[in-house]
């Protein structure tokens, strides 16, 4: 079986009929990203272009420093594009048109706030959830935070504070945070990048089980490829920096997957492919 196809740009094809009221969740248009001016300017990213629809789970991958967290960053409004246009929704990323949750590869919990206190975070922050927050903070949302905890198994550690817990914990209670107020959209960078081999993967699962429950939009940003073929749908592998995305192609395997897939032989080829092409890019 081939598992990776070309995957087509979408230029050209007909507007998508649906209830879909955008017709990406995510549009980067020629978006490029420079930092400084004169003789001090750094370009991040070259004019790069990539749709997602929503619900897609796209892995962006490419060598250090080739634009991955920049294209984050520009889709999370945290820095505006030098040239081009980046649609979330359908509209400017500054319109905040959809819920964005984010997750990073060192978790910030607040040291002071019980695990149960930081995942509701969001709750407070965001609406239409915060109009609500002090009436149903003891009540609905903190069963929301359990039910939550729950499905990452960790239903005894409410109570805990973040210096009580593991790495690995530490990381599925960020994911819970990112996920708590549902978001359409979830940007993920290098989120088991700390975390050894056996806790990487067993979060692997727990991403997907999160994923294939709720199907937000998801857009990660790893070094990992198996972590990449394992959990998106589609790969897009950037050129060196200034980078851009050179490469756009679906993993061709139905989901929920399962972790003894990385060592099939249509795996390991597929990831060998892209190690190459990294390799040949970052010359
Ligand atoms: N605020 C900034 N000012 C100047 N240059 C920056 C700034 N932020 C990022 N850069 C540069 O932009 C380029 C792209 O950075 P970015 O963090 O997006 O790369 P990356 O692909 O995520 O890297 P890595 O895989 O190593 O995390 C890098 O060369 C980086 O040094």
């Amino acid at each position: 079986m081939n598992i990776l196809n070309h995957h087509k740009q979408s230029t050209g094809t007909p507007l998508q009929v649906g209830p879909s009221p955008y017709r990406y969740a995510v549009e980067l248009q020629s978006a490029s990203v420079v930092f400084g001016k004169g003789d001090d300017a750094v370009t991040a990213l070259s004019p790069t272009s990539l749709k997602m629809d929503a619900g897609d789970f796209v892995a962006l991958v490419g060598p250090s420093g080739c634009g991955k967290s920049t294209i984050l960053r520009l889709v999370s409004d945290l820095i505006q594009p030098s040239s081009g246009v980046v649609l979330v929704g359908g509209r400017e990323a500054s319109a905040k048109q959809l819920r964005i949750g984010m997750a990073f590869q060192n978790p910030t919990m607040l040291p002071w706030l019980t695990i149960e206190q930081n995942v509701m975070l969001p709750l407070k922050i965001v609406a239409p959830f915060k109009a609500t927050f002090r009436k149903d903070r003891k009540g609905a949302y903190r069963d929301r935070v359990h039910r939550l905890l729950k499905q990452v198994g960790l239903q005894d550690f409410a109570n805990h504070y973040p210096w009580q817990l593991s790495g690995g914990m530490l990381q599925r209670s960020n994911l819970c945070r990112a996920l708590i107020h549902e978001p359409d959209l979830l940007l993920l960078d290098e989120p088991f990048g700390a975390l050894d081999q056996f806790t990487r993967e067993e979060l692997w699962q727990i991403l997907q089980d999160l994923y294939l429950d709720r199907k937000p939009t998801v857009l990660l940003v790893t070094h990992d490829l198996r972590e990449a073929g394992f959990l998106a749908k589609r790969i897009c592998v950037m050129s060196a920096r200034p980078g851009r995305v050179i490469s756009d192609e679906p993993v061709n395997i139905p989901q929920p997957r399962d972790i003894s897939m990385i060592y099939s032989p249509e795996f390991v080829e597929m990831t060998q492919g892209l190690r190459e092409l990294i390799a040949q890019v970052r010359k």
